[in-house]
């Protein structure tokens, strides 16, 4: 159609449709039966059992406090060594987290000093091949331009550094820490609605604190205990609690709330997920580990325990939703 053609149409001719009147009883009532069918799918299947239309979500404000309890022993036969959780919680307290060390490297009395560097990072022949100054990001401290025996076949750059620096040792296996599998640990959730100004804790009203100290959290049998087993935690999401703890690993615990406001009934439910190490870790860089160290002082000098710690780090991740009939529900729909 030309320009011109196209433009008188525009502005000369009116249409509209043809409405189609057929008088037949069985095609009036198939019409009105799938227009009630489509009515009907629409509210009950998709508003409210799909979308959940009754249930009014809302973010949910809550505080975490986590404490960890249990005792192990290390190097039994020589020299037997106590850890509580003062010494494998690290840090003491995190938001909505903690670790527990499960396995790790221990460099005993560290000065500060000249000592030879790992040959993991400066193998050298003479000093020419050591630069004074200088200090890789993965180094253990600053060259001072010498070249000095790291023992009797190897020489590296000598470093000004904590001596003697950490030995590059095979991560032990099984992890030292092996007993943390029986700690347990008590999570305490308090939840806020504000919306409905409703407010709700974890631990029941009617739980003692010797129901506390000895319940242990099960998913049928003691679902509503806050005290969990951290190895029953690690084996709910499909790992060997043994194994994550030589390297470590990071696991998800997810407390839910589902609220009925009609019902009176507003309880967590608890599920366990791994986020990190165990059987799916990546080839490269698996687990999870970090340094710390504790130092040591005297009037003569300071030293430090430098410890690289492997273990699972738990995050505490809580969501909920209150279920009520919105006011303005059927004028939603
Ligand atoms: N990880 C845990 N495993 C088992 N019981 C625990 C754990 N953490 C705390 N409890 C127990 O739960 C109760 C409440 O703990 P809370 O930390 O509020 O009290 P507390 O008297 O300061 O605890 P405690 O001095 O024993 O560490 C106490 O009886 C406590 O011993």
């Amino acid at each position: 159609m030309s320009i011109k053609s196209q433009f008188s149409s525009f502005w000369c001719d009116y249409s509209t449709e043809r409405t189609v009147r057929v008088q037949r009883v069985w095609i009036a009532w198939i019409y009105r039966v799938l227009q009630l069918l489509l009515l009907f799918g629409y509210v009950f299947v998709y508003v409210i059992y799909v979308k959940k239309g009754y249930r009014e979500n809302e973010e949910v404000v809550s505080s975490v406090s986590i404490k960890v309890k249990g005792v192990a022993v290390t190097n039994k036969e020589q020299h037997p060594w106590t850890w509580d959780p003062a010494d494998y919680v690290v840090p003491p307290q995190e938001m909505n987290s903690f670790f527990v060390m499960t396995n790790f490297i221990m460099t005993r009395n560290q000065k500060q000093g000249t000592c030879p560097e790992s040959p993991n990072f400066a193998t050298c022949k003479t000093g020419d091949n050591c630069t004074k100054g200088y200090s890789s990001p993965r180094a253990h401290g600053v060259q001072t331009g010498r070249c000095v025996d790291f023992n009797k076949t190897l020489k590296t750059c000598e470093v000004h550094a904590w001596c003697d620096v950490e030995k590059n040792e095979a991560i032990p296996n099984p992890a030292l820490l092996s007993a943390a599998e029986g700690f347990t640990v008590l999570i305490k959730n308090q939840v806020t609605f504000p919306m409905f100004n409703l407010k709700r804790h974890n631990i029941p009203a009617n739980v003692t604190t010797v129901n506390l100290s000895t319940c242990i959290f099960h998913p049928k049998s003691s679902p509503h205990c806050p005290v969990f087993r951290l190895g029953d935690i690690v084996n709910q999401t499909g790992e060997n609690f043994q194994k994550m703890a030589v390297l470590g690993g990071v696991i998800g615990i997810q407390v839910t709330w589902d609220c009925n406001l009609h019902h009176h009934t507003c309880l967590p439910t608890y599920s366990f997920i791994q986020l990190e190490g165990g059987s799916q870790s990546q080839e490269v860089a698996p687990g999870y580990n970090f340094r710390f160290s504790h130092w040591f002082m005297n009037k003569e000098n300071i030293t430090r325990m430098l410890i690289k710690a492997f273990g699972i780090r738990f995050d505490v991740m809580v969501s909920g939703y209150v279920s009520c009939f919105q006011n303005h529900f059927f004028f939603s729909i």
